[in-house]
């Protein structure tokens, strides 16, 4: 069943089409990738689904609720998180403090609540900080959780990066380029990362990658931007070897 269904979605800037017409479904409990050459469109559709963009046309259906015109926080709290293609840490706060940062959409208290910090804010303060630990222990950083953000090699703060996300409980998890910048042992790392998120949690992940061992490995679908279209969809398989992706890949006849 889908979970996101997107449809007829164009996104202009000024007069350039970064999404045309797109149509894209991702189903639930899935991994889907999103994959194709520099300036295709992937970030911008992430940008249309978590509300920063506002599309030029179409609609979104995220779990029957339309998305298009809803501010991004309120698609967080429907169930939606991201991570960024640049990190995008509060460098100067520990691990710790950056995940319950993350939840901060599913607490009660208000600003009152937390000046105050009565008897209710307290426990919730302290169920948040019991839930961060648990999730830097899902991303194998709980031994690191006082150091701070800055402070962690590149593989780990990505790895921050999703627990800060987990935080937000969501549905689907929009990972962009998650893998940039690690060495083998990390994206080795990551891809069984992922595989948990996927299966331990339920959760459905469409990720944007540009390392294809990543998106072979883990993939349920990929879908093949160009030019902002849709121009394949499939298995991983049947995507490798696929014309029209390999000619996208190589440059081959290209009209633009
Ligand atoms: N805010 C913006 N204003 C103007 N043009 C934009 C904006 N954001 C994206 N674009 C343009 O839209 C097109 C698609 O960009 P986008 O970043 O979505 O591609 P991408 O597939 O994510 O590329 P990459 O793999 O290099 O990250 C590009 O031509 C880009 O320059």
């Amino acid at each position: 069943m889908e979970l996101l269904k997107a449809q007829d979605i164009t996104m202009e800037f000024g007069g350039l089409v970064a999404l045309e017409q797109l149509n894209f479904s991702v189903e639930r409990g899935r991994i889907f990738s999103l994959i194709g050459p520099n300036g295709a469109g992937k970030t911008t559709f992430f940008n249309v689904i978590t509300g920063f963009y506002p599309p030029s046309n179409g609609s979104i259906q995220f779990d029957g609720v339309e998305l298009v015109g809803v501010k991004p926080e309120q698609i967080t709290s429907f169930g939606i998180a991201r991570t960024f293609q640049n990190i995008r840490l509060f460098a100067n706060m520990t691990a710790l403090e950056n995940v319950m940062v993350g939840q901060h959409c599913r607490m009660n208290a208000g600003v009152w609540g937390a000046l105050s910090r009565n008897k209710k804010t307290m426990i919730e303060e302290k169920h948040v900080h019991r839930r961060a630990y648990d999730l830097l222990k899902q991303v194998n950083l709980h031994k690191q959780e006082d150091v701070l953000a800055k402070n962690l090699p590149y593989g780990e703060q990505r790895r921050l990066e999703i627990a800060r996300a987990l935080g937000t409980e969501p549905k689907l998890l929009l990972l962009d380029e998650p893998s940039a910048g690690m060495n083998p042992h990390e994206t080795l790392e990551l891809i069984k990362l992922i595989g948990r998120l996927n299966r331990e949690l339920e959760i459905t992940i469409l990720l944007i990658e540009h390392d294809m061992r990543v998106v072979m490995n883990i993939s349920d679908k990929v879908i093949v931007l160009d030019y902002g279209k849709k121009i394949a969809e499939g298995t991983p398989e049947e995507v490798q070897s696929n014309e029209r992706v390999i000619e996208a890949y190589l440059g081959k006849k290209r009209n633009r």
